[in-house]
């Protein structure tokens, strides 16, 4: 399928008003692989006027797209869940190919897409309105009914990152077209050949000319024009919190979702079942190099437990298994960073806390943009490594007297997307998880986005409403209140 998306140099083409288009640019970006380098295809750099023309069509495909019937919208969700998963091996290879992802995960992610594009189609043919008698409110009488319908927004701009290419762009794009919006989609540029299959597979399920547009481009060059744009209505992004933060700076009177960046922390009590905290804790550290917003990004553990905790982290990390998804038999956890500068960035945060007295337990070290999987112990709160994202394999341990000071560094930090705790105690379990400023509290599990159904969502720097199924739709959808006033 790939084959109907490209032209014969190679260039990746466009989705805008049903066709897959050239653009009238030279201009083009090389994508390659972060596994050996080999080009995998071109994407074009779009015009501002190519850019102009996805949004116009949007919103003149919106008008008729909002009246169709909610069943035949679903049913194109459905289909495309289907496609996804009978494309399954071809977009598998190309997430690996694309972003370096492992095997297994990348299969999640397909499979994970599939059943969020149904779960979305379930929800939104579930979703009622509701009507509200008048005589509610003093002074007024049952004659006056408001009927309360929601409505979609209309064209909902998506903006995804290179770490989940295809999920990250489903859970923006069904959720607003089942609810008659319209898309422009711009995937992010690693990513982008994957974003642009599941595109294709939107448009081979049936969804209607206008009704989802691709953008390509960098952001850096196009991503001002798009956001600021006056024919979108709605900005739902995922990505780092320095575009977010721009994004929210730049944009006005416009509703923003956005999922930011994490530095979600794993708190151990005296109790914890350690076996269980370690598992978890290495699971949810280093799962795909650690290229997650919502990976275990530093564990506060109590000195009582400490020394026990990280000796049994050490032997599961160091049973990781590491290497090159293309060259490697088995599967592997740990696979070469997105880009050099990635890697660049967890070796400059691994190096300034082993200057300021960190201990380096396992890893540290890098072959290209492989890192080996990195556990730092003695890490302090002088340390960048205490409070930055590495977005890359290297776990720090910081050790703390009590529950407390625990508490007190995890809402130190800028970030508020999910937190841990591991305790065994259900009572010091509610007295940490009500202290502290994320989204999500885990009780003795890794921090996950997941269940897709479930909000998920950022406080502070990490983010802006709420994502999860009903949330986005609910967020991507108004009331409309139609009030009946009926003569006595
Ligand atoms: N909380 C969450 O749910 C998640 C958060 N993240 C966070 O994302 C980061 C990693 O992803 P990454 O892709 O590198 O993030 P980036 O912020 O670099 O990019 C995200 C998207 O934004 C685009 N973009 C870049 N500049 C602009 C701009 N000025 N205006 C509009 N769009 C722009 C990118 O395009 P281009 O690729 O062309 O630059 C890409 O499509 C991490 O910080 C991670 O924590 C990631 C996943 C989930
Ligand atoms: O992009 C991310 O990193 C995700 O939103 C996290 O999802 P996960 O917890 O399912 O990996």
């Amino acid at each position: 399928m790939i084959e109907l998306i490209k032209n014969e140099k190679g260039i990746f083409k466009n989705l805008i008003n049903g066709k897959w288009k050239d653009s009238t640019t030279e201009s083009t970006i090389t994508i390659l692989s972060p596994l050996d380098n080999s080009e995998l295809g071109k994407i074009n750099a779009m015009t501002r006027e190519e850019v102009d023309e996805a949004i116009e069509t949007a919103k003149i495909a919106q008008v008729v797209w909002r009246s169709t019937p909610l069943n035949e919208r679903t049913d194109i969700l459905y289909k495309a869940a289907d496609l996804l998963e009978s494309n399954l091996d071809e977009l598998v290879q190309l997430l690996i190919m694309e972003i370096g992802k492992d095997k297994n995960s990348a299969i999640s992610e397909v499979n994970r897409t599939a059943d969020f594009i149904r779960f979305t189609a379930d929800i939104a043919k579930n979703m009622g309105g509701e009507s509200i008698s008048g005589d509610n409110f003093p002074g007024y009488k049952r004659n006056k009914v408001s009927i309360v319908t929601r409505e979609p927004l209309g064209v909902i701009l998506a903006i995804s990152p290179f770490n989940y290419p295809v999920n990250l762009a489903a859970s923006k794009i069904a959720p607003a077209i089942v609810t008659g919006n319209s898309v422009v989609f711009k995937p992010a540029t690693q990513g982008a050949l994957s974003g642009l299959y599941l595109a294709k597979i939107f448009e081979m399920a049936g969804v209607p000319a206008g009704i989802l547009n691709t953008v390509t481009g960098r952001g850096s060059e196009i991503g001002d024009y798009i956001v600021t744009h006056k024919g979108i209505n709605f900005v739902n992004f995922t990505g780092s919190t320095e575009v977010g933060h721009r994004i929210s700076n730049i944009t006005s009177m416009v509703p923003l979702l956005m999922e930011l960046g994490g530095k979600d922390a794993a708190i151990v009590l005296k109790d914890a079942d350690l076996d269980l905290t370690a598992k978890n804790i290495v699971a949810g550290a280093y799962s795909y190099s650690g290229q997650r917003c919502t990976a275990v990004k530093r564990v506060l553990v109590v000195n009582e437990v400490a020394d026990q905790l990280v000796e049994k982290v050490k032997i599961l990390v160091e049973q990781l298994k590491v290497g090159n998804p293309l060259t490697s038999k088995d599967n592997v956890d740990i696979v070469p960073l997105i880009n050099s500068k990635a890697a660049d960035f967890v070796m400059e945060l691994i190096q300034d806390a082993i200057e300021k007295g960190a201990k380096v337990l396992s890893g540290g070290t890098r072959k290209e943009n492989l890192i080996q999987p990195t556990l730092m112990d003695n890490v302090t709160v002088d340390m960048r490594l205490a409070w930055e994202e590495p977005f890359g394999p290297v776990l720090p341990i910081i050790r703390v007297k009590d529950a407390d000071e625990a508490i007190i560094i995890a809402n130190q930090s800028e970030y508020g997307l999910q937190s841990s705790v591991f305790t065994q105690n259900i009572n010091d379990a509610f007295y940490v998880a009500d202290k502290l400023e994320v989204g999500t509290v885990q009780v003795n599990n890794k921090t996950e986005r997941g269940p897709d159904h479930f909000p998920f969502l950022g406080v502070k720097s990490s983010g802006v409403g709420t994502q999860g199924i009903r949330y986005s739709i609910e967020a991507m959808t108004r009331p409309k209140a139609t009030v009946i006033n009926i003569t006595q």
